[in-house]
């Protein structure tokens, strides 16, 4: 058997289909919950080059068709209502596999669901890059450090995760989720890459997604208070959009398999955030604070040398830039009319 440099069996050769093409595409790329916020995105991206075919393979809970409309009939894209617990055989160059429910609410709503996407899910995806030869990315997440003893986050660090809280079946869930990603790239050689990432906002977030960014922003925009999590004093690092599609865009066509960080590390206490909404977005905003939930980590920053060192990447967007540009899109989607001032 041929080995590659780090000692894993070589990948499989394609398959004979994939020479088979009929199209002119370069790359023939499946992405899993493509219809999600950071899905969809990612699918512009892809698209917009141009010489890429994308399938995009969704069951709709926490993603919309909506997000996608702009590429519904271009020859080039296709959307199939699937979900990832059951197999899916295509014929493709790379798989980034994001499917899974985000949001703490999307995600504890059916626990055992979530537990199933995220292994299941997994080891369908796996499978079928084993069958294609298809490099396959993971999205996991800054999670996997559950409410960490070592601030910032390095990759090195093994985490603090309670295995039987109410949010271990999506931190738990991406962990084993991790640990197959490795022993497929162990034991069959399958190309692999796996992202942690750290809260991502901006545009086309579902405006009743439940995520601290999107509630702050809807309910500074709807006239309602802020709803800050107790104590407030709890730090998160928020990362624009368009600097993680980059970064996954980054990782998958580069040469280390990971896990590497991305995130911003610009890092924020859950009052400063409604503070700076309220200095950015809605001056009137008001804030409360409401009972937190169960394990909620008290801090999160990503350490991101490694994305840095090996990737070329660092996010370019700050908060307080990306901020204005999420609200412009969520005012024109609650067909906001400003108050008059008094
Ligand atoms: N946004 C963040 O801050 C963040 C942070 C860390 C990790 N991630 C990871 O990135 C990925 C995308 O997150 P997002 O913020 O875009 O969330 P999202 O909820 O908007 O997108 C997830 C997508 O997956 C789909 N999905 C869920 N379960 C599925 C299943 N069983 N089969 C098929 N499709 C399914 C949903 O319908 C949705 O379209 C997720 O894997 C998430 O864990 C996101
Ligand atoms: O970065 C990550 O790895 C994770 O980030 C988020 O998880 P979480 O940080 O819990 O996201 P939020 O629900 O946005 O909560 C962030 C903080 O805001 C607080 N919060 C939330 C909502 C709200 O209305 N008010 C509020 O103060 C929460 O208590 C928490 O401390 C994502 O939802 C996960 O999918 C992702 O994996």
């Amino acid at each position: 058997m041929t080995t590659t440099v780090d000692g894993a069996p070589a990948p499989p050769p394609p398959s004979p289909l994939r020479l088979s093409k009929f199209t002119t595409a370069k790359m023939r790329i499946l992405i899993t919950g493509g219809a999600g916020f950071i899905g969809s995105h990612l699918v512009d991206r892809l698209m917009e080059e141009g010489t890429n075919e994308v399938i995009v393979a969704d069951n709709f809970f926490s993603g919309s068709k909506d997000n996608l409309k702009k590429w519904i009939g271009h020859p080039n894209f296709e959307l199939i209502r699937h979900d990832v617990t059951e197999t899916l055989l295509v014929e493709v160059d790379q798989i980034y596999h994001l499917a899974c429910p985000a949001s703490p609410i999307f995600y504890k709503y059916n626990p055992v669901k979530t537990i199933k996407t995220n292994v299941m899910g997994t080891l369908n995806m796996l499978g079928l890059a084993k069958r294609v030869g298809a490099r396959i990315l993971l999205t996991s997440t800054s999670e996997v450090y559950g409410d960490p003893l070592e601030h910032p986050q390095t990759e090195e660090y093994w985490g603090n995760v309670n295995p039987i809280g109410v949010r271990s079946c999506y931190d738990e869930g991406k962990r084993v989720a991790e640990t197959l990603m490795f022993d497929y790239h162990r034991q069959h050689g399958v190309e692999i890459r796996v992202a942690r990432i750290f809260n991502t906002y901006g545009p086309r977030m579902n405006i009743d997604d439940g995520r601290v960014v999107s509630n702050f922003i809807a309910q500074a925009l709807r006239g309602e208070t802020m709803t800050v999590q107790s104590p407030g004093t709890q730090t998160r690092s928020f990362c624009y959009v368009s600097d993680m599609v980059d970064g996954l865009y980054r990782l998958m066509n580069g040469e280390h398999t990971g896990p590497i960080n991305l995130g911003n590390p610009g890092e924020f206490t859950m009052l400063e955030l409604a503070d700076t909404v309220r200095e950015l977005i809605e001056p009137s905003a008001q804030t409360k604070i409401v009972e937190n939930t169960p394990d909620d980590p008290r801090k999160r920053k990503p350490d991101i040398t490694k994305a840095t060192k090996l990737l070329g990447w660092e996010p370019k967007v700050t908060l307080r830039e990306g901020l204005p540009l999420m609200a412009a899109d969520f005012r024109e989607r609650l067909n906001y009319v400003k108050k008059p001032q008094k």
